[in-house]
């Protein structure tokens, strides 16, 4: 089926990496009739390092691109047309003759509080556990609740929920985004407000690679892509970008369009115990692609500078 498909989609084997795979696939078929038949979209499954190593936190692994660097390397070397990727995996900076040209409408951007004992943190006892596998999370959680402890935890929502039941933490966390797309909102037992937690870059979008080349796909994911999803996520990209951080740095960051057009920007760095956090800032009046990540970079750049190498250790 492979050799006489139309276009060939590379994603990533997990239940979610499928789920918007095949949310692709629909949305290509639906809008153009020639996709539509059968056999004409392939869909390939590839393992990438980070689904391969699943016993440390993807920090302690190392280097960017843990879930992309395989899919890369099949798009670049024809065997794949398009790669469908949760763009808070994607690192900013692209393989030469690679372009991302679509971002689907964003989902939720919040994180998703989930405990069988508990409705929120703030219910916790001093003491209680929290399992996750993200520094971003642990040291906002260590930020705002000294009291709590933070393990590393990882897997996917079947291996999570049956660590909670069998009580090895007290709570874990989500993206409420992969909760929704899995169908499967209810696992949640609450989302976090973005006050409370701020999200990670690009949390809840989903971006498209192409080899730069490859008019025939860029015309046709062209029906697929929201404007405003990425002006967004141009300006939280370009934050982290321009920090620099090391995958020890938990960064998080968010863009939001406000009812007036304008776009509100805020960024944030804490040190992984959680000890120190350093905000920052900026609104947008008129969002473009450029206005945006101009002002990521600039947002990026003041907390470079404020939190100095300590905090920032590349
Ligand atoms: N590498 C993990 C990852 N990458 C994207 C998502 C969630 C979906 C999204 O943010 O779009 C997740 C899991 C999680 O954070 O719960």
């Amino acid at each position: 089926m492979t050799d006489t498909a139309k276009l060939r989609i590379g994603t990533r084997g997990s239940p979610l990496a499928l789920a918007q795979a095949h949310e692709v696939r629909d949305k290509l078929a639906k809008a153009h009739p020639e996709l539509a038949e059968d056999g004409a979209i392939a869909i390939t499954v590839i393992t990438t390092t980070g689904d391969k190593i699943l016993d440390r936190a993807l920090s302690e692994i190392g280097g960017k691109g843990l879930f992309t660097k395989e899919i890369d390397d099949a798009l670049m070397g024809g065997e794949i047309d398009l790669a469908v990727h949760s763009m808070k995996d994607v690192p900013t900076v692209l393989p030469d003759g690679m372009i991302l040209p679509t971002i689907l409408p964003r989902e939720d951007v919040r994180d998703a509080f989930i405990s069988l004992k508990y409705k929120s943190f703030a219910e916790m006892p001093a003491g209680s556990v929290i399992g996750s596998a993200s520094l971003r999370r642990q040291a906002m959680i260590l930020n705002k609740y000294p009291n709590l402890k933070v393990v590393t935890f990882r897997g996917n929502v079947q291996t999570r929920l049956r660590k909670l039941g069998e009580e090895q933490v007290d709570a874990t966390l989500l993206a409420m985004a992969g909760l929704n797309r899995l169908g499967q909102p209810e696992i949640a037992t609450a989302p976090i407000a973005e006050d409370d937690m701020l999200p990670a870059v690009a949390q809840g979008a989903i971006g498209i690679t192409i080899r730069e080349e490859d008019q025939q796909t860029k015309d046709w994911l062209a029906a697929l892509h929201c404007e405003k999803s990425a002006i967004r996520v141009a300006a939280e990209r370009a934050a982290l970008k321009a920090l620099d951080g090391s995958c020890r740095t938990p960064i998080a960051a968010l863009a939001e369009f406000n009812d007036d057009g304008s776009m509100r920007l805020r960024v944030s760095i804490v040190r992984p115990d959680g000890s120190e956090r350093l905000d920052t800032e900026r609104l947008i009046a008129k969002p473009d692609m450029a206005s945006a990540a101009a002002a990521g970079t600039d947002a990026g750049e003041e907390l470079k500078q404020r939190g100095g190498p300590d905090f920032i250790s590349a």
